[in-house]
């Protein structure tokens, strides 16, 4: 038996993560009809993993989740990184390529502990550290207090479970992927938009790494990943970061793309949504989306995003 692997996959260390790569290492390995052996999983404790207790906008960002993947595939070290595109910087080291995006999980959030978000009980606690569930939530529920909560999937159940919170929302993908389809309710995404790029899973590589990228390109699914691009592609056009209260959903159909997208002040009072409908591939209509919200967004709704000269 050959011991070299084909392919060393980089992970975060996450149960989710960790199952995240174990699904692109079983699709890598029927397209290319390998044994699992092919494919080599590097696990790495990510710096967003170390530090629990404050929200990801407060340390640093999305950078967090792939300041050490990216340092191991610069060095060689991996060959590619599997990563929830949901958290990965909009803006990429251009070094990298995103060389495949995984068929699309369920898009929606899960909201635990109510039956609906009409449901919770009125000046209820609800745990979310994402400015945009927070925001969301409060434009429709201003008489509820949001608190912060953070950690992986399972954490975040303990903490609800401990009582630090009433209810709080997991995205329906990740408790999907850790056998944990049972919990919390399905929000309807076309009220409650996800987050961009949610419940997508991307492979990024060496842009030059040729091999790799031919590899990798074998699992791509194209319609997701039109999908994923157009919502990076608003998010750009929006000059939003982690802080900024940014929801988004795309609907394909026969090669066409259907993008709804919200942007909301922080403190929920405030929603400004638009939508639009381009060919997959288009580059300039997400950008268009992102320009007519920002012109309609007030200044205490835009002064949340770095507005693109
Ligand atoms: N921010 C953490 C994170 N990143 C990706 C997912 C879920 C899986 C996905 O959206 O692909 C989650 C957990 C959550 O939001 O509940």
């Amino acid at each position: 038996m050959s011991t070299q692997p084909i392919l060393r996959l980089g992970t975060r260390r996450s149960p989710l993560a960790m199952a995240q790569a174990h699904e692109a290492r079983a699709r890598l390995c029927a397209a290319h009809g390998w044994d699992e052996s092919a494919v080599e999983l590097v696990p790495v404790v990510a710096s967003g993993d170390k530090v629990q207790d404050r929200p990801l906008a407060e340390i640093g960002g999305k950078a967090l989740w792939t300041r050490e993947l990216d340092q191991w595939l610069v060095e060689g070290r991996i060959d590619a990184a599997v990563h929830s595109m949901k958290d990965v910087e909009t803006l990429r080291p251009g070094a990298f390529a995103i060389a495949a995006i995984l068929p699309r999980a369920d898009k929606a959030d899960r909201l635990l502990g109510a039956a609906s978000i009409a449901a919770i009980p009125a000046g209820a606690r609800v745990g979310t550290s994402a400015p945009r569930r927070a925001a969301q939530l409060l434009h429709l529920r201003p008489d509820l207090t949001v608190v912060g909560i953070r950690g992986n999937v399972a954490t975040r159940m303990a903490k609800l479970e401990a009582g630090e919170a009433d209810a709080t929302f997991l995205a329906a993908a990740g408790l999907d992927r850790l056998g944990e389809d049972a919990v919390g309710v399905g929000l309807d995404p076309e009220e409650w938009l996800p987050a961009p790029a949610q419940a997508a899973i991307g492979i990024e590589c060496r842009g030059d790494d040729a091999r790799v990228r031919e590899l990798l390109g074998a699992i791509d699914h194209a319609e997701s990943h039109a999908e994923v691009s157009a919502e990076r592609r608003l998010l750009e056009g929006l000059g939003g970061s982690c802080h900024s209260p940014i929801a988004a959903l795309s609907r394909s159909a026969e090669g066409s793309i259907a993008l709804t997208a919200a942007i909301f002040s922080p403190d929920g009072t405030i929603r400004i949504a638009d939508s639009a409908s381009f060919v997959a591939g288009d580059q300039s209509a997400p950008l268009d989306l992102a320009r007519r919200l920002l012109d309609q967004a007030p200044p205490a709704v835009a002064a949340h995003f770095r507005q693109a000269a």
